[in-house]
């Protein structure tokens, strides 16, 4: 046997993931004909808008998907036809934390990659290499393999790969297209090093051959959950210290510059926060801490739950100072909230902090007043539905605004909270934000965005995360 060319590609799950990621394989591989299919018809729908407006927003994804859709990227809701043309399939599907049954609140829920698994074992009638893109528990590939051996039919062989995705949404097109590293795990076999090889040669289009590593399945699986315990350890590591710095006077800024100035730290992901969102560092974690568990490995699951205990301790300290600050009560205040989205430049609002610090503000029976410029209302809604199951729809939508721009959101409010990093709050015009609240008036940056010194001369109480008050 020798490596196959791939020339025909599926990818199941038309996500944040699958949906960028495939759309830059067919810009880079024009030799390669992409399919992206989906069980979810209005998203597929949406990646075939004629006027791109595509079910995700990323900076740059709608030059992608213009460059080559109907050339050689095409979006699709037929499933078993996708399976069937490729040689090689990818798995994009969600992974959620499970929400019942055994490990609840802990283990992922694999239900959809054994769905999907199980559909290609069903319909697929030639050779596929089955690579896993979605973030899994270590050994999942051999479930996977489990099932399609054992539903195969005559004559037709899967390979199983893993190649983890390490993008961050906001930034999804530059990191696919210069990552810092591709990683692809196979079993060390000569059919699992020639599928190793397949995929190798679909990312050699445009990522250098050196940063395309090649190891074992399970580390490969481990290495995914691993990477982002250890980028999420920093952030709740600098956040711990932004605690200690709002107590003692020193600035986190001047910490974490100092700290990252150390070659063996390094200055990335030491940026505190009012803590840390999106749909992966807490899923991965608490995944991490569940394997651990399940290997009789407690003083491990203790190390990396305190990871998430810290950044669930962090939003709830900020929003206490909130409460606190503004002298201990915020009922029937106005509060006015910039940013829903769990970071800048994206729509996302997975684990967003905001979503926690609204909760939290309307327990106290405050008005909140929201502005985001990518978020969907109807998002909003449903977000704040589901934390707060104890008031209505009707209650919530009482006692929170949405707002179309920062300046109408921020009229005759007592206080402004920045919960996302969006780079137009830095540029809101400050002066005119004043002259509109009821005094004094208060900024709570918790995202180290505006320029504290400036805005307390025009007149506001700025309270920083990591900061004491000025
Ligand atoms: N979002 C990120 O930035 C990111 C980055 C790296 C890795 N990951 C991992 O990638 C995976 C996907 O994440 P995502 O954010 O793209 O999820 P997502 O929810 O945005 O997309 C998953 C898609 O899969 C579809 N799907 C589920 N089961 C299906 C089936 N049987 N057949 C066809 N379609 C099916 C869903 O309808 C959904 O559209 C997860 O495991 C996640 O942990 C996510
Ligand atoms: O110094 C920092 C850096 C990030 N954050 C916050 O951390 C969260 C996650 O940010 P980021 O990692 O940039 O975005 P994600 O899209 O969640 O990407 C992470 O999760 C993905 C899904 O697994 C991985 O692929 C990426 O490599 C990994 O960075 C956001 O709320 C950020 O605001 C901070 O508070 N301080």
């Amino acid at each position: 046997m020798s490596p196959v060319k791939v020339q025909k590609i599926v990818c199941i799950g038309a996500g944040y993931v699958g949906g960028p990621t495939c759309a830059v394989i067919a810009q880079k591989c024009p030799d390669i004909v992409m399919t992206i299919v989906d069980l979810n018809e209005a998203r597929i729908n949406a990646w075939n808008d004629e006027e791109y407006r595509l079910p995700i927003y990323e900076p740059g994804l709608v030059d992608v998907v213009r460059s080559c859709r109907g050339r050689n990227l095409f979006f699709s809701t037929d499933v078993d036809k996708g399976i069937q043309e490729a040689d090689l399939i990818f798995v994009s599907v969600n992974t959620p934390t499970k929400k019942s049954g055994v490990g609840a609140g802990f283990a992922a829920d694999l239900n959809f990659i054994e769905l999907a698994t199980r559909r290609i074992a069903a319909v697929a009638t030639s050779n596929k290499i089955v690579v896993e893109k979605s973030t899994v528990p270590c050994r999942t590939a051999e479930s996977m393999r489990t099932i399609l051996e054992a539903n195969a039919k005559p004559n037709c062989r899967f390979d199983i790969l893993s190649n983890p995705e390490f993008l961050a949404e906001g930034t999804a097109i530059n990191d696919l297209h210069k990552p810092d590293r591709v990683l692809i795990g196979s079993l060390q076999t000569p059919e699992g090093l020639d599928a190793c090889q397949s995929l190798s040669d679909v990312y050699a289009h445009w990522i250098p051959r050196q940063r395309i590593l090649t190891v074992g399945l399970w580390s490969s699986e481990l290495s995914k959950l691993a990477a982002n315990a250890m980028l999420a350890q920093r952030i709740s590591s600098i956040n711990a210290l932004s605690a200690i710095c709002e107590a003692t006077g020193a600035n986190i800024d001047e910490v974490a510059n100092a700290v990252g100035y150390d070659s063996r730290i390094g200055p990335k992901f030491l940026k505190a926060s009012v803590g840390f969102g999106g749909s992966c560092f807490q899923k991965d974690i608490l995944n991490l801490v569940y394997l651990s568990e399940s290997l009789h490995l407690p003083g491990v699951a203790t190390y990396w739950r305190q990871v998430v205990e810290m950044n669930e301790h962090q939003k709830s300290r900020f929003a206490k100072r909130v409460v606190d600050t503004l002298f201990n009560t915020i009922t029937n205040k106005r509060i006015t909230v910039l940013g829903f989205a769990f970071k800048a430049d994206t729509g996302d609002t997975r684990e967003s902090a905001a979503i926690s610090l609204i909760r939290d503000f309307l327990k106290e029976k405050a008005n909140v007043n929201l502005y985001d410029p990518q978020v969907e209302e109807s998002q909003i809604w449903q977000d704040l539905a589901e934390s707060s199951p104890n008031l209505t729809l009707e209650t919530i939508k009482k006692q929170v605004k949405i707002c179309s721009s920062s300046l109408e959101a921020c009229k005759d409010a007592e206080a402004v909270v920045i919960a996302t990093e969006w780079k137009e709050f830095k540029e809101i015009d400050w002066e005119m934000v004043y002259q509109g609240m009821n005094k004094p008036a208060f900024v709570f940056d918790g995202r180290l965005l505006v320029d504290a010194e400036k805005l307390t001369k025009i007149g506001f109480k700025v309270v920083t995360i990591g900061r004491g008050n000025l």
